[in-house]
């Protein structure tokens, strides 16, 4: 597709990118994802966020809204591949009025560049509580791990090589969280490169970052992992190792 010239995005805003009456457009995916996730803890307090992928395009959530309020008049939509930084140099082709992207934009197209079609910031207060739990290991080899749970297997074990099985361990790697969002992007993709395999990111005292080849396995591997992360909880408070 060729890019559309500044003017044009002023004249009429590419409006019609976000405007479907297809419940599966991702302009309408987001906001009703978001009012799920919203009821699982995992966007409250604008925290937290979703971005897909569709073809050349990249639909995001303005930035400090309350998530599950969203509509996809509100979604902005960047042209893809497009540079991380300086974020003035994105290329949007459409921008609603009166908003800012989400500050997660940048750690969202580092998934993006790695194949994902949908990347997926969460709150998630079991999520948290886990990089709590393994606070004593920092540094670029910190990660959760948990072996021997039948939930394992619905966390792939890298593109093209099938899912875990119920004896594999499940790694997520831990990075340490920033006073911005934006600067967590450096961090994400170094995690990205030493666990090629990975399909999530967990950052300390903050939530995780998990993303997926399509909708359905993004929100799928973090329904998983969350699951994964209360039970290891509760296993934690019940003295019970969470690798055999
Ligand atoms: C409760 S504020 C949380 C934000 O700082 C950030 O961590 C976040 O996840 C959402 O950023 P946003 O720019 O609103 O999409
Ligand atoms: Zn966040």
């Amino acid at each position: 597709m060729v890019p559309v010239p500044d003017k044009e995005i002023q004249k009429d805003n590419n409006d019609h990118l976000v405007q479907s009456s297809d419940p599966e457009h991702p302009a309408n995916l987001i906001p009703t994802l978001c009012r799920r996730f919203y009821k699982w803890g995992w966007v409250t307090g604008t925290g937290g966020g979703t971005s897909i992928r569709r073809d050349d395009h990249i639909f995001i959530a303005p930035s400090g809204v309350q998530k599950e309020l969203m509509k996809s008049e509100n979604i902005f939509v960047l042209q893809f591949p497009t540079p991380k930084y300086p974020p003035e140099e994105r290329k949007y082709i459409r921008k609603p009025l009166e908003l800012k992207p989400s500050a997660c934009t940048p750690l969202f197209l580092a998934a993006f560049e790695r194949g994902a079609g949908c990347c997926i910031h969460t709150h998630s207060q079991w999520a948290v509580l886990v990089t709590l739990l393994v606070e004593r290991e920092k540094g670029p080899d910190a990660c959760f791990e948990i072996s021997n749970i039948e939930q394992i297997k619905g966390i792939p074990r890298g593109k093209g090589k099938g899912m875990l099985g119920f004896h594999d361990t499940l790694k997520i790697p831990i990075i340490e969280n920033t006073a911005f969002e934006e600067d967590l992007t450096g961090s994400l993709e170094k995690a990205m490169d030493q666990y090629p395999d990975t399909y999530a990111v967990l950052v300390r005292r903050h939530g995780i970052y998990v993303w997926g080849d399509n909708v359905a396995k993004a929100k799928t591997q973090c329904e998983s992992l969350d699951y994964l992360f209360q039970l290891a909880v509760e296993m934690h408070k019940l003295g019970l190792p969470w690798v055999k």
